[in-house]
Order: structure tokens, then sequence, then C-alpha cells
């Protein structure tokens, strides 16, 4: 499409220049002008002069700015990429310059905890439905906007980046939101599903998240594929319980976002979910593996929320409990393994 062709239509808002911002900023650019919000000055100005992002060549139809304020007249449609634990405060700061006119579509795969103020996790230790929040429900507190959507599904930035092909899904529960999403995203590499579920494609990719860590213990343990073919399998199971637990459906769940994601992140070393389990078998631990990772691996605070909501609802979830002690509590991989492997499973699949 000509730059001449483009230049009546409003531009294309994405917030946060990260690993996948800036991989889905590239492919709406190759339709659409892109205004991108980034915190740092020097981002921007990276963006705007060199139009890269930390070196890397992208679209150069995509404009920097640390305006919130900017962004939001000159975009309809907001896509929304920060890491859940910056979420809240992001979307705060763009909430006096959104209103109903406005699409927001998200592409974070965690959750926001939402305790009464000044109390924490550790102070409360159980939790229930309502002291979790995905990134739609903290828009929809937030903001006035009506529309709201979420991106997910096994997107790899770095494979977006490479132009290899993928799918993803647009979940929303308004029709005119999946086909926006379906109309800027797709391209012959990129394929866009649509799913009116949007509370369970977004835990879909929240909690595929945990069985990536697991994934990535295993192999870094040196075990091989049937052990991973039962763990992503089980896994699945968790998945399902927990996902339906918070309100999401199977149909969700057994979709792309579900097990698609689930396949690619428990077999990638990009992703960043796998590679903190594959350093924890190694014998690294978690606070030296967080220190020295420069982007975020949501599932460690997805299995903080999970086991406090386990312990809320006196569900079990195997997986994630002994997960939790390996992470906080110095439990040995090796160990929770040992006991996962005595757990009594007696049915294959009893969701269905
Ligand atoms: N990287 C990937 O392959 C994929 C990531 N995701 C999800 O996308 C979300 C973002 O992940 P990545 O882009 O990989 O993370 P990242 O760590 O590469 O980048 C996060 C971005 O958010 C920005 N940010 C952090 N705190 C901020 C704040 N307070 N204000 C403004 N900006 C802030 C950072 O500056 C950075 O640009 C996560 O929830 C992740 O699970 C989803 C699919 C694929
Ligand atoms: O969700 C992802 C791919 O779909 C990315 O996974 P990581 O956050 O573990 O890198």
């Amino acid at each position: 499409m000509s730059s001449k062709s483009i230049s009546n239509k409003k531009s294309i808002g994405v917030v946060g220049m990260g690993s996948f911002g800036t991989a889905v900023a590239n492919i709406l650019a190759a339709k659409n002008k892109v205004i991108a919000y980034a915190r740092r000055a020097e981002v921007v100005e990276e963006i705007n002069t060199m139009h890269t992002v930390d070196g890397s060549k992208i679209h150069e139809d995509i404009l920097g700015t640390q305006d919130p304020e900017y962004l939001c007249k000159s975009c309809d449609t907001i896509f929304f990429m920060v890491p859940s634990a910056a979420f809240q405060e992001v979307i705060r700061a763009f909430s006096p310059f959104l209103y109903p006119y406005h699409m927001v579509i998200h592409g974070t795969k965690g959750l926001c905890l939402n305790l009464p103020e000044g109390k924490s996790l550790e102070e409360v230790a159980k939790i229930s439905r309502k002291n979790i929040l995905t990134m739609s429900e903290v828009i929809l507190k937030e903001t006035v906007v009506i529309r709201v959507g979420c991106l997910a599904g096994p997107n790899l930035a770095k494979e977006l980046s490479a132009g290899q092909p993928a799918a993803t899904v647009v979940a929303s529960r308004f029709n005119e939101v999946i086909l926006e999403g379906q109309r800027l995203l797709r391209n012959d590499k990129f394929q866009v599903y649509g799913n009116s579920d949007i509370v369970g494609v977004e835990l879909s990719g929240v909690l595929k998240n945990i069985i990536a860590i697991a994934s990535g213990a295993l192999a870094g343990l040196g075990l091989g594929e049937n052990a991973k073919g039962l763990l992503i399998s089980r896994g699945m199971v968790e998945l399902v319980y927990l996902g339906n637990a918070l309100g999401g459906s199977l149909k969700s769940f057994i979709g792309l976002a579900g097990i698609g994601d689930l396949v690619t992140t428990c077999n990638s070393t990009l992703s960043r979910n796998y590679t903190v389990g594959f350093r924890l078998a190694k014998g690294e631990k978690l606070p030296d593996i967080l220190n020295t990772m420069e982007e975020v691996a949501e599932g460690i605070n997805t299995v903080r929320l999970m086991k406090a909501f386990v312990e809320g609802t006196g569900m079990r979830a195997p997986i994630t409990e002994n997960l939790y002690k390996v992470l906080f509590e110095d439990l040995k991989i090796e160990e929770a393994l040992q006991y996962l492997m005595k757990y009594p499973f007696s049915v294959d699949v009893d969701f269905i």
C-alpha cells in the first residue's frame, strides 16, 4: 500500500514498545500509520530518528511519542502491550484521554491483584475471583472505554519479527472489535481468528505460562519428550479447571490461544517462562534469574496469584502448587516431580 493511500486514515496506537509491542506495531504499520508510546525519551528519540528499537529496524511509518493525550487524540484504536505489573499504572495515565468511541485491544498475558487499598497478597494469603482482574477487566474498571478486546495465541515476538507464519485470536464481546482486529492485523503470514469469550482467551494466555515454566524445568533436568507430553496434557487439565473457575469457557482453552500457545511456549527456548524453568533446573536461584532477565516472565506472578486462589477456593492444582514451592520455598524440582508422579490422578480427561 502506498504512503499516499494511507495518509487520510487515522493512525493506530501502540502503547509499550517492548518485544511484543514492537512486533505488533510492525504488523500494524504495513497497513496504517502507527503512533507508538514509549515511556523513555531515548526510546522515542531512537524510533523517530533511527527507525529502530534496541538497534533493530522498525517500520518507517511508526512515530514515537511520550504523550498519552496526543496518542489518544490521534488514534481511535489503541493496542496496549505492557506487562501486567505496569498495566494499571499505564492505563491510569491514559484514562483521562480515553473516550467511549475508542477501541482498546491488549496483548498482556498476566493478571492484576485487586485487593482493598493497602493490603498485600502476603497479608491475605487466600484470594477469590473478585480479587483477580484480567487486563480487560482493568481497562473496564479504570476507563470509560466500552469496546475492549484482547490478542492472544502462539505469538513468540521474535518469530513474528522474523516474518514467520503465525496466527492469533482477537477476542471481544463486540464483533466490531474482532473485525477491526482482523482488518488491521491480518496479512498473508498472520492469520487472525475471532472469539467472543474474552476472559477465556485472556486466561488461556495467562495460565499456559505456568506450564511453560514447568516444561522448561523438565528440559533443564534433561528429561525427554514422554515427560513433556505428560506435563502438557496434565497441564491442560489444570488450565481448564483453573480457567473455568475464573470464568473462561472450555472452547477457548482448547483453541489456538489455549492449547496452541501451550504447545508453543512449552517447546520454545524463545519463551521467557520456559527459560525461567530451564535455568531453575540448572541450579540458578529465582532472584538471580530475575536480575539478569531484561524481559518479563509473567508466569512467576501468575503462580503466586493462582496458589492464593487455589487456597481461597479449596481447589487442587498440583502442578501450580508444586511450582510455587519450587519458585518461592526452595523445593527441589526433582522432589516436586516425585510428588507429581505419586499424585493420585486417576481419570485421564474428565472436563468434557
Ligand atoms: N514477547 C512475546 O513473545 C510475547 C509477549 N506477550 C505479552 O506481552 C506483554 C509484554 O511483553 P513483552 O513486550 O515481551 O515485554 P518486554 O519486557 O519486552 O517489554 C515491556 C515493555 O513495557 C514497557 N513498560 C514497562 N513498564 C512500563 C510503565 N510503567 N510505563 C510504560 N511502559 C512500561 C517497557 O518499557 C517495555 O517497552 C506481556 O504480558 C507478555 O506476556 C504476549 C505474546 C508474546
Ligand atoms: O506468550 C508467548 C508466546 O505466545 C511468549 O511467551 P513468554 O512470555 O514465555 O516469552
